[in-house]
């Protein structure tokens, strides 16, 4: 390449071995990382084996700011927080591709005990009352226009503008509806005063913790590759040679390779039934012998159980799975 691609490489929930582990993507990808261990990760972080790449960490929360401006190239983050940078301001980001994993809901929760199944039931419930709604999210600018959507909202505010603050900064008309800007452990607000948290959420388990239930989702969210509006030709192409690489390692998890043996009378049996019950991909590949032959099908990881009991019925011998590193059609 001309000029090297410059890659922002998340840090928090992006790179946890709990949640969306972006460093063993890589690995699986088959590129050699240095300095992204998760916990342990470096600013400058090193792809030993790809010198077309120079790579740094980023906080999926600012990785929007810095792709719209160019300040990286390319970047993998939240589809959240891509859509929170532009409630105001046109994107200057562009989709490479979805990487399935780092998946979320953004949802507007109350105290579970709440008589309130939605936000248009909380806002009728409130209308009348002489102190400011309070709701805490980390992200104000989807939750402000979330909220001036809600036909009750409407009803009663009109196209009043919610008061939003940002530590100091602050904006809006409606100092009845505020929206606070939380740095994190958002859920924790109710119980300090707020009326309204606005979070995402994933396996549901710090709602549940802090006795919240959720009345409204707001959008769905996962990691997907995005590079700036202002890449050359060259380097998207670089993109999506990247993007291709890593959703070969995401694809090849779901699947297993399985061999096994069967005699050369029933080949034509085996392969039908393979076929009709989409147990390969188009075809099973067939290594003939002399009296056996090798099948070789990519099955997906949920019905192998089920292709065991197929093909032993077939008289299969040798059966034998492997893990997949990648695929790429
Ligand atoms: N539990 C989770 N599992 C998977 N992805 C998550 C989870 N929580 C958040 N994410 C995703 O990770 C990205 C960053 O999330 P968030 O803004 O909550 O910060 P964080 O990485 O959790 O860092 P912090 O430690 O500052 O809270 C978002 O795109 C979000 O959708
Ligand atoms: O539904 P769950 O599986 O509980 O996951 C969701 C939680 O994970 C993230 O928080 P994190 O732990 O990163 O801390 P934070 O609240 O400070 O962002 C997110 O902000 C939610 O609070």
């Amino acid at each position: 390449m001309n000029e090297k691609i410059i890659l922002g490489l998340p840090k928090g929930s992006l790179n946890n071995v709990k949640r969306g582990n972006t460093h063993q993507l890589f690995v699986d990808a088959g590129y050699e990382v240095k300095g992204y261990e998760p916990g342990d990760e470096s600013y400058e972080i090193e792809i030993l084996n790809d010198e077309d790449i120079v790579a740094f960490l980023t906080r999926p929360q600012s990785t929007p700011v810095e792709l719209n401006r160019g300040m990286v190239d390319i970047g993998i983050v939240g589809e959240d927080w891509i859509k929170e940078e532009s409630v105001l301001r046109e994107s200057n980001t562009i989709k490479i591709g979805d990487l399935d994993y780092g998946k979320t809901r953004l949802i507007v929760a109350v105290p579970k005990d709440s008589p309130y199944d939605n936000l248009s039931d909380f806002f009728r419930a409130n209308k009348d009352r002489k102190t400011p709604i309070l709701c805490f999210t980390e992200y104000p600018n989807l939750t402000r226009k979330f909220i001036m959507e809600n036909e009750v909202y409407q009803e009663i505010y009109g196209d009043a503008v919610p008061f939003v603050q940002v530590r100091g900064l602050t904006d809006g008309d409606n100092e009845m509806v505020q929206v606070i800007n939380s740095d994190g452990a958002t859920e924790v607000y109710i119980a300090k005063g707020a009326d309204l948290i606005v979070d995402n959420t994933q396996t549901g388990s710090s709602l549940r913790k802090a006795g919240l239930k959720e009345i409204e989702t707001i959008l769905q969210s996962s990691a997907g590759l995005y590079a700036s509006g202002d890449c050359t030709e060259e380097k998207l192409d670089k993109a999506k040679m990247i993007y291709e690489q890593l959703l070969g390692a995401i694809t090849a998890k779901k699947y297993f390779d399985v061999k096994f043996n069967i005699s050369n009378s029933k080949i034509e049996e085996v392969s039908k039934y393979l076929i009709e019950n989409k147990l390969c991909a188009d075809e099973p590949t067939i290594n003939s012998g002399s009296d056996f032959s090798q099948i070789n099908v990519l099955i997906p990881k949920s019905r192998f159980p089920e292709m065991i009991d197929a093909i032993k019925k077939f008289d299969a011998t040798s059966i034998i799975r492997n893990d997949l590193k990648q695929l790429v059609y």
